[in-house]
């Protein structure tokens, strides 16, 4: 890793500038150089193909402009919604997760090409293939604004989503008075006047028609929800119109949402207990299970097509979307296009966290003002109205119309011990801090092992460690005592979903030895190697699985994580268990074609889901994709234990002091006078 970027560093610095001018490159030598660049695994053929169609629609685009595409291409892929030209040429080593011989190679290119930001555009401008117009209607593939390169598609996707927040945020269409709300806002949450940030939250949420509700794990997000939906259903109430209240629930995955529908069933129950006068475990029962944003909005099988969009609505009056971090930018799009204006959007989520591996950061540039809260005069006014709490002015700001409408909770409940100080400090940067909570005596919850090689991965797989014994052995205990004559098929198969449930490996990578692949080989031969598994093929009895793709025939989703079982009877087929909430449903094993095994999984895919114990597993390399999200993420999978395994802690530490940040413009789009 250092080695990378000191290369780098020389590169793009003295030498670069030292360097005389090499020739000006021509674009078939250009399209040469850009085959080899995918020749050698730097840049997919997508992209490559990409810079050809550019070149053939325009035969006199300038070199910088076919390198342009290619890279805004490549960059789509990783996830950015565009390309900075004056990133990629102040600073291509960090732009690009490329080895030292490619970034060395991209230099070169850079070097026979224009030096200043202000020809590139210039070069760029000169193009039909790019359009600088923020018209949806301009037809070129290429967009041009303030520096930024996008593919039409995502430049469309982000401005539509700036203009339909801003659409909800902007204006001073209130849907609720503050002194309405006080009355019920004191009876959810009480009448005190120390500043609560959940009370704060909900009754911005029931100010307008869209709303961010960011903080992290256990800082109450559906706690104060279920308090907006008892809010918004009384004051239906009061106009007579609760009965017609539609409300809908969804999640990115089916596992976040069967989450959310449980937590907020089990919140609104205890609240009926406190205002009996408002049917709210009817108001569960009608609101009907959470869903995916896939299902919610009708995806279909093979189109891009959604049945729900802006000529087909939802009818719905409050949508609560929660793991909004989840969602990338075509999503986003989608969701909003399909929303009636009258319809309010309240987003869940924790800003931190991973983005979407798709395109875009949506909730990380909604929730740029969140930490500071920056509320102008006029809202530190409506909230003290409406709650009874003079805010601290720290909070006091001139924010955009859309931090108005954006509330951070910021105290932990359940995140108070160890597991919740070493998350912040990583959230924080704060390497070393970090490190020393890893290294001091505590009770159980935090382990971590250093020097490792994978096989202490495996260990801790097999039975877990002190203080957090188990493992996966738990599960397999289950199993292989078989249904007992008591319990049903189904109830067997949800003793063991929720048993495996307890604990996941996770790892930063997909492949290698301390990656998802690797560590599910070594542990599923290391059970195997006990008794503890008989594998017989591909498929056996306790093969955990994880669905990588959608199949709407089967009604299997993508992140789904089922177990191979015997069915019941005398049948011998596998069929593959799913936990969906409380309920069991299974498919038989052969008709899944799109599964891996999930002893490990990745960071990524382990987004929405908690475990009693988390094992995250770190490469003995660094690299670009070790991130704090991505540390931060892993430890808040942690409900009860989290344990480190690491090969050395100063990957450890690069990670927690390298923060991404995805190219975008949404941010700034959304700073836009509506
Ligand atoms: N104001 C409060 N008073 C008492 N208990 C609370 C309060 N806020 C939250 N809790 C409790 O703290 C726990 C965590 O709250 P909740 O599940 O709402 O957090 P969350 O932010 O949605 O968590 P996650 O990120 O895991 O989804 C729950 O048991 C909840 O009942």
């Amino acid at each position: 890793m250092s080695q990378r970027k000191s290369h780098a560093d020389t590169l793009s610095g003295d030498l670069f500038d030292s360097l005389p001018p090499a020739p000006q490159l021509t674009v078939p030598a250009l399209l040469l150089e850009l085959q080899s660049w995918t020749e050698a695994g730097w840049l997919r053929r997508l992209d490559l193909a990409f810079a050809r169609f550019m070149a053939e629609l325009d035969p006199s685009a300038a070199p910088e402009l076919i390198l342009a595409s290619a890279l805004v291409a490549h960059m789509e892929g990783r996830g950015h919604s565009c390309l900075v030209l004056a990133d990629l040429l102040t600073e291509p080593h960090t732009l690009l997760n490329w080895p030292s011989d490619g970034l060395t190679a991209l230099l070169q290119t850079l070097r026979q090409l224009a030096s200043s930001t202000h020809d590139w555009l210039h070069a760029l401008r000169a193009s039909a293939v790019v359009t600088a117009s923020a018209a949806l209607d301009a037809m070129p593939p290429l967009v041009l604004l303030d520096g930024r390169l996008y593919l039409r598609r995502y430049f469309d996707y982000e401005q539509r989503v700036a203009s339909q927040i801003l659409a909800r945020v902007g204006g001073a269409d209130e849907t609720a008075d503050a002194a309405t709300l006080r009355p019920l806002l004191d009876r959810l949450f009480g009448q005190s006047d120390t500043q609560d940030w959940q009370k704060i939250a909900c009754a911005l949420a029931a100010r307008g028609r869209f709303s961010v509700i960011t903080g992290g794990p256990g800082t109450g997000k559906t706690y104060t929800v279920a308090r907006l939906l008892a809010l918004l259903f009384a004051n239906a109430a009061q106009q007579g119109a609760a009965d017609r209240l539609r409300i809908a629930l969804a999640a990115p995955t089916g596992k976040a949402a069967a989450r959310l529908k449980q937590s907020i069933d089990k919140a609104l129950a205890g609240l009926q207990q406190q205002l009996p006068g408002l049917a709210l475990t009817e108001l569960a029962t009608r609101m009907g299970a959470a869903r995916t944003l896939h299902a919610l909005l009708g995806a279909r099988p093979d189109t891009r097509k959604l049945q729900h969009h802006a000529g087909n609505p939802l009818d719905i009056d409050v949508l609560i979307v929660d793991e909004a971090s989840m969602i990338h930018l075509e999503m986003m799009a989608a969701l909003l296009d399909a929303l009636q204006p009258h319809t309010t959007l309240i987003l869940l989520g924790d800003k931190d966290q991973l983005a979407s591996v798709e395109a875009g950061a949506v909730l990380g540039d909604l929730c740029r003002e969140a930490e500071a809260a920056a509320y102008t005069p006029q809202t530190m006014q409506w909230i003290a109205a409406a709650t009874g709490q003079q805010l601290d002015v720290q909070w006091q700001g001139h924010g955009s119309a859309l931090a108005q409408h954006t509330a951070m909770l910021r105290v932990s409940r359940r995140f108070s011990g160890p597991i919740g100080e070493l998350a912040r400090a990583v959230n924080a940067g704060d390497a070393s801090g970090a490190l020393h909570i890893l290294q001091a005596p505590n009770e159980g919850e935090i382990g971590w092992t250093n020097h490792a090689r994978p096989t202490a991965v495996v260990n801790l797989a097999l039975q877990g460690r002190d203080g957090a014994p188990g493992g996966y052995r738990s599960y397999l205990d289950v199993l292989n005592a078989g249904p007992t004559a008591h319990a049903s098929h189904d109830e067997w198969a949800r003793q063991i979903l929720t048993a495996f449930d307890r604990m996941r490996v996770l790892c930063a990578l997909r492949d290698g030895e301390w990656g998802v692949s690797g560590l599910n080989g070594a542990i599923e031969g290391a059970l195997v190697e006990r008794g503890w598994l008989r594998k017989r093929g591909e498929w056996y009895a306790g093969r955990p699985v994880m669905i990588t793709r959608n199949d709407y025939a089967t009604g299997v989703f993508n992140g789904d994580i089922g177990i191979a079982l015997p069915a019941p009877g005398r049948n011998e087929a596998l069929r593959v268990y799913f936990l969906e909430g409380d309920l069991v449903r299974s498919v038989l094993a052969s008709r899944l074609a799109d599964v891996e095994t999930a002893f490990a999984m990745t960071v990524h895919k382990s987004q929405g889901s908690e475990f009693e114990h988390t094992v995250l597993a770190l490469p003995d390399e660094g690299s670009q994709i070790l991130t704090r999200e991505l540390i931060y993420t892993g430890i808040t999978r942690a409900r009860l234990h989290f344990t480190l395994v690491s090969a050395d802690a100063r990957v450890f530490s690069a990670a927690v002091t390298h923060r991404t940040r995805r190219a975008s413009g949404l941010e700034q789009a959304l700073q836009r006078p509506h």
